[in-house]
């Protein structure tokens, strides 16, 4: 996901995926009103102002104008105000559904997605607040400098189409300026961009595993690679800030040359001191209403160059946050299975995950009745926890077909909701042991509980905590040890009550006392569900129906 390129169609992609998001937010519209309203109100400002100073020295005919004046200097601050408002609600709209979307996608990536943790946390904190500046700023910003420049030239133009004349002429190289500079900025912004994505994913990466780099003493290392990495990103960010000055002076420059041009127009025609002939005379009200709207006729794409940096920093975003949407798994006809012990069918199934030569399973077939118990056995990396992730669908099923309870898998889009599953790496939630437990079946009653703590073998365990069940944990399962991780893992499945359970080397790390009170544990819960357990225990194996070894044959 973060091969960046340019081409054209995927930029056309990029900007249908920003549109759809802008959508969501669905505001855009009312702050560009309020943007045009505000240049309505500039214009105002420079009537109320030219009809004053005509009016001198007549306090009461100046009056009203004076009133216009300031009625429209004091919408400009509301209308810029709510402008903003207005903008900002959209963009935390927007980024709201958005990040419900991004945390979809993380749940149901496609098997062998190789998204790290900190890529996600990245992509649904980081790039996902990249958007914030797009939605509120950048596309008012452009959808009112579309427009508000058009009404200030034709209120000048009414009032002086030279003057008109010497705005509109500006504008042509100031076009042609900014296009070049935004080319520049487009580059530097997008590799900034993906340098701070670099370093946040690796930071959030590094931090997870903290034990680990305390452990192997690579805390220097890892703290030289993240400054090396924060120093590339100082210097991306530099060549950002480079051509923004650049392009910020250009800007500066336009504008600042058309209000003198205007200024010394306007002078020059009053004074009747201009070398060439015009087609007309100003006089002084018509003369300061000119030069009160010049420097509104650049307003709106100052306005528009501030925000050009959010405009390609969302680019970047999006091309990185629509390349992890493509990774979700593609949505099946779910056709839901029925809550009774499932027969199920591999044939000649083929497990190849991405970006692997060789196959983790090859042509495997087997055919398990219901009710029945199977053993997977074989050697490390067999492929035993593959087959179970299979039909979890965290493994890709590359050749061949399976079939739960006569239905194809892919049309049941995994068997977890009649499966309850203990992983080969127990996985605990922050919290207590209680809310590990409750997490298959929150509404289980303390009876149920208690059936499965002690089926498990957790009594003794909960009985040396002073806080029982409601002891805290971590998220690495800190303070436990492995076989009470995977006792906590088995009474949770086991409170899930399921017809189906898969069993991924369900009495590693327990001596030969608990292995055997564990396998007595299993016979019982395994009545009326079919089993599959991957072992490497002949013991455990023993219990099975049927034991297939996996990786022994030539
Ligand atoms: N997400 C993955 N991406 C790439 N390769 C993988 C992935 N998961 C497993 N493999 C590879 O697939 C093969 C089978 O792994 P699997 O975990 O299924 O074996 P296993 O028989 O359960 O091993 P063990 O007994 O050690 O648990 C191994 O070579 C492993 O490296």
């Amino acid at each position: 996901m973060n091969a960046i390129t340019s081409s054209p169609a995927l930029a056309r992609a990029r900007t249908r995926w920003l549109k759809g998001v802008a959508a969501d937010g669905g505001r855009a519209r009312g702050s560009t009103s309020l943007l045009l309203l505000d240049t309505g109100a500039a214009i105002g400002f420079a009537t109320g102002l030219a009809g004053a100073v005509e009016a001198v020295p007549s306090i009461g005919a100046m009056l009203p104008w004076a009133a216009l004046m300031a009625l429209s200097g004091g919408a400009r601050g509301t209308f810029a105000m709510l402008a903003t408002r207005v903008g900002a609600a959209g963009a935390e709209h927007a980024k709201l559904r958005l990040r419900r979307r991004i945390v979809a996608t993380s749940l149901h990536r496609a098997p062998g997605s190789t998204a790290t943790t900190g890529t996600l946390m990245n992509a649904a904190v980081d790039e996902v607040d990249a958007i914030d500046g797009y939605v509120a700023r950048f596309l008012p910003a452009r959808q009112a400098g579309a427009v508000a420049p058009f009404l200030v030239l034709a209120a000048t133009a009414l009032a002086s189409p030279v003057a008109a004349g010497i705005l509109f002429a500006t504008l042509v190289p100031f076009i042609l300026v900014m296009a070049l500079a935004g080319g520049a900025a487009a580059d530097v912004s997008r590799q900034q961009f993906l340098a701070l994505s670099r370093l946040s994913g690796r930071f959030a990466d590094r931090i997870r595993a903290l034990p680990v780099v305390l452990a192997f003493g690579a805390e220097d290392r890892e703290a030289a690679a993240l400054g090396r990495a924060a120093d590339d990103l100082a210097r991306r960010t530099m060549r950002v800030l480079r051509v923004a000055f650049v392009s910020s002076g250009a800007l500066e420059f336009f504008a600042a040359l058309s209000v003198a041009l205007v200024a010394v127009y306007c002078g020059f025609n009053l004074l009747h001191l201009l070398p060439f002939p015009v087609p007309e005379q100003l006089d002084l009200g018509r003369a300061l209403f000119v030069l009160a709207l010049a420097p509104e006729f650049y307003a709106p794409m100052r306005r528009l160059a501030a925000a050009y940096h959010d405009k390609q920093s969302a680019e970047t975003a999006a091309e990185r946050l629509a390349a992890l949407e493509g990774e979700r798994q593609s949505p099946v006809a779910t056709v839901p299975l029925p809550r009774a012990a499932p027969g199920i069918v591999f044939d000649a199934v083929t497990i190849r995950y991405p970006g692997e030569d060789t196959a983790a399973v090859s042509h495997f077939s087997l055919d398990i009745a219901p009710g029945e118990t199977v053993a997977l056995l074989g050697p490390s990396g067999s492929g035993k926890s593959s087959l179970l992730h299979l039909l979890l669908r965290l493994a890709p099923l590359s050749e061949g077909a399976v079939r739960v309870g006569g239905i194809a898998l892919a049309e049941t889009g995994g068997v977890a909701t009649i499966a309850a599953w203990v992983g080969q790496s127990p996985l605990i939630i922050a919290g207590s042991i209680r809310e590990n437990l409750l997490l298959a079946c929150p509404k289980a009653s303390p009876q149920d509980l208690t059936r499965v703590i002690h089926a498990a073998g957790l009594g003794p365990m909960l009985a040396r905590r002073p806080l029982g069940l409601d002891s805290p944990i971590d998220a690495r399962g800190g303070g436990l040890s492995g076989g009470e991780r995977r006792r906590i893992a088995l009474a949770r499945a086991l409170l899930k009550s399921a017809p189906l359970l898969l069993l991924d080397e369900p009495t590693a790390h327990l001596d030969a006392q608990a292995e055997a009170r564990l396998i007595a544990t299993i016979c019982r819960a395994r009545a009326g569900c079919t089993t599959l357990i991957a072992t490497h225990s002949e013991r455990l194996a023993a219990i099975a129906n049927r034991v297939i070894r996996l990786g022994e044959t030539a």
